[in-house]
């Protein structure tokens, strides 16, 4: 296991933002094409991979699993496929980090191998439930030994023949959705998962470039088993929830004017937008186009006067990482904003109602926590403090957010964790603030 220098970003307030930035590649996406392209004949080419601790860890599992990567460099990655039942039972056990979203979706793959594996990960991963995906796995016919019956990593994997599976989820989550559809590529017939609503469809997306037969009615998705994938070229889309972090700080600096470039605009992924644009804040789309088999597209904003707002329902799934920076806007908006049926957002790389609130009232906001979200009576002036960022990448970005727009200085400790799924980020605040 990695032991990790702690590191302080240090943020001082910015009079505004401006200028044009890449930021860098969607990192479900990222983890998706490795994952693919690792169970496809012939060779998957990969660009703009995210260079981000998550998708690193994926692609040192699927190494430990057999797989001839090459990469990834500067974000070139060439994986030499090895087919549905190429993988080998590794000889290590797969560490994946930080990262949910490579233990369930690699569960879902080991279901289906005629091997045994071990799957673990950092302090936070090892607290995060991991029965979503075992329970519809197990039931599907792959054998789990963990801790909390099943629940916790360190886990033990063996899988082999597995029966296809109709599943209603309980929760709208691409990760467990995801599990299952490639559990099912190891089932004959036909697999499907139902949910509550629609959660990110990146897997069924790239699931059809690389030549399954996927059909999606309604909250439904449908695979049908045993399918023949095929190597593709991917150039991965810049990620909207990193892009997240430069908009929402541009959003509360008036005279701000950032164009973020390349920007993946998914409708599983882009409630941050919308929510934006309820606040009044102006963003703007141009420049639309495919790349990947996903909807690309520039986006300009610019500072404004913001409004609270309501999320909640069906919106919450397309925004569920961008909530802790979302959460900050609506600190800076007048009025207050109400985020409901978000309850997921405890079992994240932290409890992240509880590290969002305790963070931000820090900063003298008025914040108050809800079973299922977040109260924020917004408009009340910010100073500078020294948060912690529980290890979670995402708190650490959001808070040093909430920084640009404070009186005095604020100090982000535990921001070594910031590269999990953006590296670059502190490079990329410096380049377009305006002090
Ligand atoms: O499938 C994915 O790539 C992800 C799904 C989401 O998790 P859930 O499926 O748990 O909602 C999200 O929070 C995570 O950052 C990435
Ligand atoms: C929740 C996240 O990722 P994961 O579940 O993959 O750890 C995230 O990146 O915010």
């Amino acid at each position: 296991m990695k032991t990790r220098v702690s590191m302080e970003l240090v943020i001082n307030p910015v009079h505004k933002l401006q200028g044009t930035l890449a930021v860098p590649g969607d990192k479900s996406i990222s983890h998706r094409a490795v994952m693919l392209g690792a169970l496809a004949q012939g060779i998957t080419e990969i660009d703009n991979f995210l260079m981000g601790e998550d998708c690193l860890a994926t692609v040192q599992c699927f190494k430990a699993l057999g797989v001839n990567i090459e990469g990834p460099v500067a974000g070139k990655l060439r994986i030499y496929g090895v087919g549905l039942h190429g993988l080998r039972e590794p000889a290590e056990v797969l560490d994946a980090g930080n990262s949910g979203t490579t233990t369930r979706l690699l569960m879902g793959i080991l279901a289906g191998q005629p091997f045994c594996s071990v799957l673990t990960g950092d302090q936070s991963l090892r607290g995060r439930p991991m029965a979503r995906v075992t329970a519809p796995l197990t039931e599907m016919g792959a054998v789990f030994l963990g801790r909390q019956r099943n629940n916790l990593l360190p886990m033990a994997v063996r899988g082999g023949r597995l029966q296809p599976l109709h599943y209603q989820s309980p929760v709208a989550s691409a990760q467990v959705k995801s599990a299952i559809l490639l559990a099912g590529l190891y089932a004959a017939g036909e697999t499907s998962v139902t949910e509550p609503s629609r959660s990110r469809d990146h897997t069924e997306r790239m699931l059809q470039a690389f030549g399954a037969a996927v059909k999606v009615t309604g909250n439904t998705v449908t695979l049908q088993g045993l399918p023949r994938l095929t190597g593709q070229q991917i150039t991965v889309p810049g990620d909207i929830s990193s892009a997240a972090f430069l908009l929402v700080a541009a959003a509360i600096r008036p005279g701000s004017r950032v164009r973020l470039t390349g920007v993946g605009i998914n409708p599983t992924r882009d409630g941050l937008l919308q929510v934006l644009k309820q606040m009044g804040a102006n963003a703007e789309i141009i420049n639309e186009r495919q790349q990947g088999g996903e909807p690309v597209a520039d986006i300009i904003i610019t500072g404004s006067k913001l409004q609270g707002t309501r999320i909640a329902g069906s919106l919450i799934p397309r925004l569920i990482d961008e909530i802790p920076v979302l959460a900050v806007a609506a600190a800076y908006a007048e009025g207050l904003t109400e985020i409901r049926d978000a309850a997921e957002l405890k079992v994240k790389e932290s409890n992240r109602i509880a590290t969002v609130a305790g963070e931000l009232r820090k900063f003298g906001a008025d914040i108050e926590e809800l079973p299922d979200g977040l109260l924020i009576r917004g408009g009340r002036p910010l100073t500078g403090t020294t948060c912690e960022s529980y290890g979670d990448h995402r708190i650490a970005m959001a808070m040093a957010v909430a920084g640009l727009g404070a009186r005095g200085q604020t100090v982000i400790r535990g921001a070594q964790c910031i590269p999990v799924s953006f590296p670059g980020f502190s490079d990329a605040l410096k380049l377009l603030s305006v002090q």
